[in-house]
């Protein structure tokens, strides 16, 4: 079922959304249902997490909303610009072309940091930029830009083979947010770093969340790292995913250490663990 005809009232609402699913399915090839039906409405400028067991179609979410993948049924709407939701809909069966170019309001953080390894930290944080053709300096500025908000100042002419994983996570989010998108994208960053290096790197995105009021779509398997993140976490139900529950996380802002250690996070983790329990069962804890 596509969605085509939003009641004004909604239409209306929509200016203050950077994103709305509407019954969202999305068959493979191979037959295999990943999604839905999936809604999901994300504010403008809010820090969501998608929390999931493996194979609930987090990544698919993702993909759907960047436009990297068509949905086979349903409606997709994403605000690219400063101004409302763009009106027209990713329809099923095929991707608008264009729809995820660089500098088109939306920046994707992979698991991998995917960095060219022939090139400076400077270069590969330029390519969206050299991608949308913006004059040399002016991309160089920015780049150069992108680094400092990162903390990486200093590493604009070093390689990526001389940065640590912590650092490459860090010109990987630098490269995604060079086009200064509406929305940033991430699918599971941090997954493969150590402890303190991601809870480093938790509380430098936040710092630059707060900073940079980008709109937020965290993936991740981590309890934990949704609650400390999150102003919303989206539990999903197991494949084809779907919402399970969504509980918004309350406390103090700006977050930081003493939220980890605090009583009122492990409320909200034994919560949101209890909300995902119900998508496991059935699978093998192995
Ligand atoms: N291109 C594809 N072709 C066929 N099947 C796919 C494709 N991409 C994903 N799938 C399948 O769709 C399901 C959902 O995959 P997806 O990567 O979205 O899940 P996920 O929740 O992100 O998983 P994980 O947490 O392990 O990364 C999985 O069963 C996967 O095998």
């Amino acid at each position: 079922m596509v969605e085509r005809n939003t009641p004004p009232t909604v239409e209306a609402s929509l200016t203050a959304l950077a994103v709305s699913l509407r019954g969202v399915t999305k068959a493979y090839d191979n037959g295999i249902t990943a999604l839905g039906p999936f809604d999901l409405t994300v504010r403008k400028g809010e820090f969501i997490s998608l929390l999931g067991p493996s194979g609930c179609g987090k990544s698919t979410a993702l993909r759907i909303i960047a436009g990297l993948s068509a949905p086979s049924s349903g409606t997709v709407r994403v605000a690219r610009h400063k101004g409302s939701v763009q009106p027209g809909h990713v329809q099923p069966g095929h991707v608008q072309p264009g729809h995820v170019q660089p500098g088109h309001g939306i920046g994707f953080v992979f698991q991998e940091p995917t960095l060219m390894p022939w090139t400076s930290v400077r270069e590969n944080v330029r390519l969206p930029l050299r991608l949308a053709r913006v004059p040399k300096a002016d991309a160089r500025a920015r780049a150069d830009e992108a680094l400092a908000s990162v903390g990486l100042a200093d590493f604009a002419d070093a390689y990526p083979r001389e940065l640590s994983g912590g650092m490459k996570m860090r010109v990987s989010l630098a490269r995604a947010l060079v086009t200064d998108p509406e929305i940033l994208l991430m699918d599971e960053p941090f997954a493969a770093l150590d402890e303190i290096t991601r809870f480093r790197l938790n509380n430098d995105l936040l710092a630059l969340w707060r900073r940079l009021g980008k709109t937020v779509i965290f993936v991740t398997h981590s309890v934990f790292e949704s609650v400390y993140l999150s102003q919303r976490v989206v539990v999903m139900t197991a494949r084809p995913g779907r919402i399970q529950a969504d509980i918004r996380i309350e406390t103090v802002e700006p977050r930081g250490e003493e939220f980890r250690t605090s009583a009122a996070y492990s409320d909200y983790c034994r919560r949101v663990s209890a909300a995902l329990a119900p998508s496991y069962s059935g699978q093998s804890t192995l």
